[in-house]
């Protein structure tokens, strides 16, 4: 079987608990951490920066941290998520003047580095950086929020982003992001995607573990 990872968005997760919520959804049996990074000037709202990743470690968080950079502009505060220990950190290629200056900047630091792309963004710089790249997430809404609708569109985004990495040989992962729930997550897998950011799937409901369950027996049956 493929190697699939659940990837719960703290963005839907209670902030006032938010240490006690990631216990809980790791030993439910996620597998990474996804942490949104808004600024209310690339996307309209305004989340957690590095002081929460940082503090996330200290509380004795050891699973993967991917942290999602819906900043503008990305390089200045990459940095500051490599010394708190980002595992990941993916950022938006119109929101960098350097793409692979970003790329380097991440990788050098010691995390591994994606690029994300809006539903609307094409593909297509991704070529050029594809031996830099160890994360592909598409969105499948538009960013800014959680709790929206999954645009059907992305399964062919999916298919045509699974198609480039496959052809590069190299090991890297493709995560969809935006509406992923128990109902499309084996039609998401079927398109391409290796990892799934849920938000409001996971932490809206009452109980986290039934819900990453059912996704589990999903991929478990996924044909590819
Ligand atoms: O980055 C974002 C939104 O910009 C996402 O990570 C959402 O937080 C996913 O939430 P759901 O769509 O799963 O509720």
């Amino acid at each position: 079987m493929q190697d699939y990872a659940i990837a719960p968005s703290i963005l839907s997760a209670d902030f006032a608990r938010l240490g006690a919520e990631v216990d809980k959804v790791l030993a439910d049996g996620a597998d990474i951490v996804h942490f949104d990074v808004m600024d209310n000037h690339y996307v309209p709202n305004l989340t957690i920066g590095p002081m929460v990743c940082s503090a996330l470690r200290k509380y004795g968080v050891t699973a993967p941290i991917d942290v999602h950079l819906m900043v503008s502009p990305v390089d200045r505060i990459i940095g500051d998520f490599l010394e708190a220990g980002a595992s990941y950190i993916t950022f938006h290629p119109e929101a960098s003047q350097h793409i692979d200056r970003s790329l380097q900047l991440i990788k050098q630091g010691g995390a591994k580095a994606g690029l994300v792309f809006n539903p609307a963004t094409p593909l297509d710089v991704l070529k050029y950086v594809m031996d830099k790249v160890d994360m592909v997430l598409l969105m499948s809404v538009n960013p800014g929020f959680g709790g929206q609708k999954f645009i059907p569109g992305t399964l062919d985004k999916l298919r045509e982003a699974r198609a480039l990495i496959d052809a590069s040989g190299r090991d890297i992962r493709l995560e969809i992001d935006g509406g992923v729930n128990v109902e499309n997550i084996r039609e998401i897998a079927e398109a391409g995607a290796d990892t799934f950011v849920a938000g409001s799937a996971i932490f809206n409901a009452p109980d986290y573990k039934a819900v990453i369950d059912r996704m589990r027996s999903e991929l478990a049956q996924v044909a590819r």
